[in-house]
């Protein structure tokens, strides 16, 4: 280990010296950089692609942001995310949040809308029930079945993705971070002194954080760690009024969340933004595809997104065309209980992961890199993290 003072000045022949290297520049990985550069870290931001890029989970204009959860622990978290999307939206002089409400509809009883309506009222978050004559009221584009209700979060809105991902790496360089895009890491040499060697040179760190995505799993392997992770393709659809202007879904259309009788997957939707004229609609699910080949499409897919997708609209929105006008592909990186892994590698406890984030990360990661952060400097964790270990899992 080098003191202070003599770390500053050493450096390997051709390996430059960080406090802390960040592999993966999403926004997990970008969050967590710019925390790490806030606590004062020399640290470099390392991506593969040329930034920006459209190859993982974090590219795209609009995400969700809510603190409509089912898990009180998410509730409790996204009360800080917001306040920290604030910080950022200040600090790059962004605008990154639009608030629109949020629906989450579905049979009444259904037992996860029980628990976020619980969990809002638990932590006093201006909410609303919503009966199906309600709905029609508020929103005529959307015919709730009889026998479904509605909860109205009243934080709910869009998140302007990739104007955050811009805006979040804007400041980690103004705080003094180094981002190096276009340069894959190929091998990691753990020790008390961890070398990350890339396509175009070493470097080495006391510290490193992987937040690959949906490489994670290949950047683990060779670390002797397999975690329970799967990589799916997302068809992320864009749908068309059927009469141009007539009805009002695009203009008053919130996101919404719906839990259909008989399907397995949610869906889930977002007002009008990428393209004028098309609303996004998707479901929360797709097919298993390997990263690198998830454009080469050779089977029939078990999980007929689309096919549910525009039964979907011919049920509930019916001004809308029941086919797809736009379909474009991102990647979810899922755990079997769809918790992310926050942890330390089990053997490197100077390396610490955040993967798995099973498509609704997005909201938290101003969070999540905070908390990465903070195991990455080995400061006290600010949330309990079991939800997260590695450990939970056989
Ligand atoms: C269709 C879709 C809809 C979603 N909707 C929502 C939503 O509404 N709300 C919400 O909160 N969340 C949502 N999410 C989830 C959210 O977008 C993801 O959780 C988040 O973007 C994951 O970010 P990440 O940084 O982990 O991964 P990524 O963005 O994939 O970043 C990982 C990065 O690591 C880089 N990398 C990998 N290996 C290497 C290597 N060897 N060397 C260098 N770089 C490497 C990759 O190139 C990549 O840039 C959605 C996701 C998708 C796909
Ligand atoms: O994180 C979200 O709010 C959404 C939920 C549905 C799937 C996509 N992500």
């Amino acid at each position: 280990m080098f003191s202070e003072g003599a770390r500053k000045h050493y450096s390997f022949p051709g390996c430059t010296m960080y406090d802390c290297i960040v592999l993966g520049a999403g926004i997990q990985g970008s969050f967590t950089a710019y925390h790490l550069a806030k606590c004062g870290k020399k640290t470099l931001l390392l991506e593969q692609f040329p930034l920006p890029h459209t190859r993982g989970s974090s590219h795209g204009q609009t995400r969700i942001i809510r603190k409509a959860y089912p898990e009180d622990f998410y509730t409790n978290m996204m009360q800080e995310s917001y306040q920290l999307w604030a910080e950022l939206e200040k600090d790059s002089g962004t605008k990154l949040y639009r608030n629109t409400g949020l629906v989450v509809w579905g049979p009444a009883g259904n037992h996860e809308l029980e628990k976020i309506c619980k969990n809002l009222e638990n932590y006093q978050i201006p909410w609303e029930h919503l009966s199906q004559e309600a709905m029609k009221q508020k929103y005529p584009g959307i015919s709730l079945k009889p026998g479904e209700v509605a909860c109205w979060d009243t934080s709910g809105g869009v998140l302007y993705a990739d104007k955050a991902l811009k805006a979040v790496q804007e400041c980690f360089l103004r705080m003094g971070g180094t981002i190096h895009d276009n340069e894959k890491v190929t091998h990691i040499e753990p020790g008390p002194m961890i070398t990350v060697t890339t396509t175009t040179t070493s470097y080495s760190a006391e510290k490193l954080v992987i937040t690959a995505g949906p490489w994670a799993q290949k950047v683990l392997t060779p670390l002797g760690l397999q975690l329970p992770l799967k990589t799916l393709r997302i068809n992320v659809c864009y749908w068309k009024e059927k009469n141009p202007g007539r009805s009002d879904i695009l203009a008053s259309s919130p996101c919404f969340l719906a839990a259909v009788s008989g399907e397995e997957h949610e869906i889930y939707g977002l007002p009008s933004q990428e393209y004028p004229g098309l609303i996004k609609i998707c479901l929360h699910g797709g097919n298993e595809a390997e990263v690198e080949e998830r454009d080469l499409v050779v089977e029939d897919p078990k999980v007929k997104d689309i096919s549910i997708l525009c039964r979907f609209i011919s049920n509930y929105l019916p001004d809308l065309h029941p086919a797809p006008a736009v379909v474009e592909q991102c990647m979810y990186t899922v755990t079997p209980d769809q918790n992310a892994i926050l942890d330390h590698h089990p053997l490197h406890k100077n390396i610490t992961i955040g993967a798995g984030f099973s498509g609704h990360g997005f909201k938290l990661s101003p969070l999540i890199g905070k908390i990465l952060s903070e195991l990455c400097t080995g400061a006290p964790p600010s949330y309990d993290l079991k939800p997260f270990q590695i450990t939970r899992f056989k």
